[in-house]
């Protein structure tokens, strides 16, 4: 039998992950969608599924035995809580909460329920490309990893919607999440700079320049721009100890023509991660039919949300700033590598 989903939150990446487990994916029916514009979620439930009132309705539906949470970021802890405290798994989107505290407690809840449920929606890891790259770090061919590049560029942003302080704790976890898992390392600490202002992003602070550094001695350098205009533009090169290994441009039809060789470049994350966001539902639908969870974990999403309290700091005081996470509970003790 498939998978019965309940999604809440159907905003723009709520359809998209709608439209690939109701025509991509097999072994999964969604039975239900939530989301606080009830319009919204009218209009888009796909037919025969339950219009529930409220998340904690959808989540306590005996039709839904996994949730996947789309809403926003500071909705995510309670829904969490909530799915935990019924043993369902569930996929939620980044970033996982929005406060070290609120990590704490989704972690407590389920180290105590004793069993994985949550997968954080760090899509980058079921990437092909990144997967290459991992496998090339850890057959130890190059040596040991000394520098990460990471560029995250998008197109546009929301104006007034996305603010200054997003890039630090919204589009910085992904590089956060990748770092830590191709390097095979924790996140130490966290300084960031801001380099000459764009004039593309009006009174937003963009570019902005991270520098994360790991307890191995590793640094990363992270580039986040986000009013670029041109596309959606991801990369990577780790330098290595006698090597440098480095994340392939997108592969796209090269058209050569009276203007020059041209490659396109993917519009938004939707278009570049598209087999990554179908292989990560791939895998959390086979675990989640077994009632527990794989892939990024809870403790990935406690990571990521020291990091981004961190940048925040370091954004301030122009300092690096100290990440300091909590001891590993056994039951993450298999997870992020
Ligand atoms: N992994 C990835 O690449 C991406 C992840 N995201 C994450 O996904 C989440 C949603 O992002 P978008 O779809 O871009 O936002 P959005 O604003 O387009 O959609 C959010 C939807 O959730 C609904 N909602 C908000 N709070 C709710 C609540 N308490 N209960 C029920 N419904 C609620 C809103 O009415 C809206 O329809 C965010 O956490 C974002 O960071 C977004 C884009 C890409
Ligand atoms: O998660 C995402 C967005 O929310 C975020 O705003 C973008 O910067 C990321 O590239 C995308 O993957």
């Amino acid at each position: 039998m498939s998978l019965q989903v309940g999604i809440i939150g159907l905003g723009m990446i709520g359809q998209d992950h709608l439209r690939r487990l109701t025509h991509t994916l097999s072994d999964v029916s969604v039975v239900a969608v939530a989301d606080i514009d009830r319009k919204r979620a009218a209009s888009i439930a796909p037919a025969g599924a339950e219009l529930c009132d409220t998340p904690h309705a959808l989540i306590r539906s005996q039709k839904v035995q996994a949730v996947v949470i789309c809403s926003w970021g500071p909705a995510h802890e309670e829904q969490l809580l909530e799915c935990i405290a019924v043993g369902k798994p569930v996929f939620c989107e980044k970033p996982m909460v929005t406060s070290e505290e609120g990590a704490l407690r989704v972690m407590d809840a389920e180290v105590a329920f004793g069993r994985r449920l949550v997968q954080v929606g760090f899509m980058r890891r079921f990437d092909a490309d990144y997967r290459a790259l991992k496998a090339v770090i850890d057959d130890g061919s190059l040596g040991l990893p000394l520098i990460y590049r990471s560029v995250h560029r998008n197109a546009s942003v929301p104006e007034g919607l996305y603010t200054s302080e997003m890039p630090l704790n919204d589009t910085l976890v992904h590089d956060a999440d990748i770092s830590r898992w191709l390097l095979n390392d924790e996140i130490a600490g966290v300084e960031v700079r801001f380099p000459r202002r764009s004039r593309q992003g009006g009174e937003l602070r963009d570019p902005t320049i991270v520098l994360l550094h790991m307890v191995s001695g590793a640094i990363v350098d992270v580039e986040i721009s986000v009013n670029i205009e041109y596309g959606y533009d991801i990369r990577g090169e780790v330098s290595c100890e006698t090597g440098v290994a480095a994340l392939p441009n997108r592969p796209a039809t090269v058209i050569s023509d009276r203007y020059g060789i041209r490659q396109a470049i993917p519009a938004d994350f939707r278009e570049r991660f598209i087999e990554a966001y179908d292989q990560e539902f791939r895998e959390w639908i086979a675990a989640a039919s077994q009632g527990t969870a794989a892939g990024p974990s809870v403790w990935d999403g406690y990571a990521a949300t020291l990091v981004a309290d961190a940048a925040l700091r370091a954004a301030q005081s122009g300092r690096r700033e100290a990440v300091s996470m909590k001891p590993k509970a056994g039951l993450y003790a298999e997870t992020s590598r």
